[in-house]
């Protein structure tokens, strides 16, 4: 397991601090610290708070936040940048981009699950300039180039 500081930002989450769900889980939900619902209009943007901020301290992590598939797949809400990345130097709050991509208003609770926080590792490279490249099966063929079955 990898140690991460996890700092209140609000009080008001002090109750529902993330945690894995079950012993498999992939990810952490995260809630809404908001004091009144907001209701997004069919295909708004706005950016929420989690009331929490995580330092990883450790350039071989990053982490993700990603749609919850139950409120992306019923009611059209993912994120306005469709992935989060979290650099593991960042020490502040921990902010959801919601977009509601359906054509129907959609509110949200106050402290209500609206992503979820994956950690991931990453590796930093290291890039060396050159002319060419050593020649591989592939070369520069993609975008299907190996056919379809
Ligand atoms: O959904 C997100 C995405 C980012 N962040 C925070 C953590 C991240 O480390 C920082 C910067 O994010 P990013 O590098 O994606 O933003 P940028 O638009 O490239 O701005 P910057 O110049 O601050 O890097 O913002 C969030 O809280 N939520």
């Amino acid at each position: 397991m990898n140690k991460v500081q996890l700092k209140i930002i609000n009080p008001a989450i002090q109750d529902y601090l993330p945690t894995y769900a079950t012993t498999g889980s992939a990810g952490l939900d995260l809630r809404a610290c908001i004091a009144e619902p907001i209701t997004l209009a069919a295909g708004e943007t706005r950016l929420i708070p989690t009331g929490i901020a995580i330092f990883l301290d450790n350039p071989n992590l990053a982490a993700m936040l990603l749609p919850r598939s139950g409120l992306g797949h019923k009611h059209g809400i993912v994120l306005g940048n469709l992935v989060g990345l979290i650099d593991s130097d960042y020490q502040g709050e921990l902010m959801v981009s919601l977009w509601n991509r359906s054509e129907n208003e959609f509110t949200i609770q106050p402290f209500e699950r609206v992503a979820q926080m994956v950690i991931v590792p990453v590796v930093q490279a290291d890039f060396e300039l050159v002319n060419e490249f050593v020649a591989t099966e592939r070369g520069v063929g993609g975008f299907g180039s190996t056919g379809r079955e």
